[in-house]
């Protein structure tokens, strides 16, 4: 029997593109395998969008026949706590971004439930629940399996709304928890935990831009220092990728992957 408990995570994959637009095509490619594999296995794609600049990195997917919209079955993997049309919220940045210029059904697309903004145990909950409902398997795996989770970092090396030093990094129960205290505001957040993002079968990190260089050096060749970003460790079989564009990877001493598909 093939078991998580016997691997040690994979080591993350580097790869470095000459600009952020090869990157975008890159990344657009993929997805697109990601895609097709997930839909050969079981009929459905489950990915995980975070906010920041990824939405606009997603753009090479507009306009891209090989997508398979209705397909695509999208949750985030951290929410602020504002309206679905505030400026502050990553569901709206994805869908000025991509989804309103993309076939998606809007079913397909789960977001924070609007109407309980005002209990952040009682819209984290919720949340989980639709994951709960979306992940059920007859062999109900402890935690759910994205097919492919997308991430930014913060300069502070935070990912997700798991911020450095945050009693969130040891969370290792719950699939959906919130924080009141985000040190980057807005402060109320949801955010999926660590085992879920390190259960998925594919994550991808993007960082673009020389303000990315320090921390991704410490990142990839420091990851003992326990910063958020280096927790993300996917469990067997997964495989974590870093696409990032020179200016960004110009610091670390990491060997990289030239990308293939
Ligand atoms: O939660 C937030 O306040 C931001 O969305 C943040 O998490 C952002 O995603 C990272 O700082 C990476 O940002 P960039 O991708 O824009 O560099």
């Amino acid at each position: 029997m093939t078991s998580s408990a016997h691997h040690p995570p994979s080591a993350p994959i580097l790869i470095s593109f000459d600009n952020s637009d090869v990157l975008v095509d890159s990344l657009a490619q993929f997805i697109v395998k990601s895609q097709k594999e997930a839909i050969d296995k079981k009929g459905k794609f489950t990915v995980a969008l975070s906010g920041g600049s990824l939405p606009k990195m997603l753009r090479g997917l507009i306009d891209n026949p090989s997508v398979k919209w209705n397909k695509w079955h999208v949750f985030y993997v951290d929410e602020r706590v504002v309206p679905l049309d505030h400026a502050d919220s990553n569901h709206r940045a994805c869908t000025e971004a991509l989804f309103s210029k993309v076939p998606i059904p809007s079913d397909n697309v789960y977001t924070l439930d609007p109407e309980l903004l005002n209990d952040l145990e009682e819209l984290s909950d919720a949340y989980e629940k639709i994951l709960i409902r979306e992940f059920a398997q007859k062999d109900s795996a402890r935690f759910p399996i994205f097919d492919l989770i997308l991430l930014g970092m913060g300069p502070d090396g935070h990912t997700a709304s798991l911020f450095p030093n945050h009693e969130l990094l040891n969370e290792d129960d719950r699939w959906v928890a919130y924080v009141e205290d985000s040190p980057k505001p807005p402060p109320k957040r949801i955010t999926l935990t660590f085992p879920v993002i390190n259960h998925a079968s594919r994550i991808v990190f993007v960082a673009v831009g020389k303000e990315k260089a320090e921390i991704l050096k410490q990142i990839l060749d420091s990851p003992e220092t326990g910063l958020p970003s280096a927790r993300v460790k996917p469990v067997y079989p997964g495989q974590l990728y870093w696409f990032v564009d020179e200016a960004a990877a110009a610091k670390a001493d990491y060997p990289k992957t030239p990308f293939k598909l």
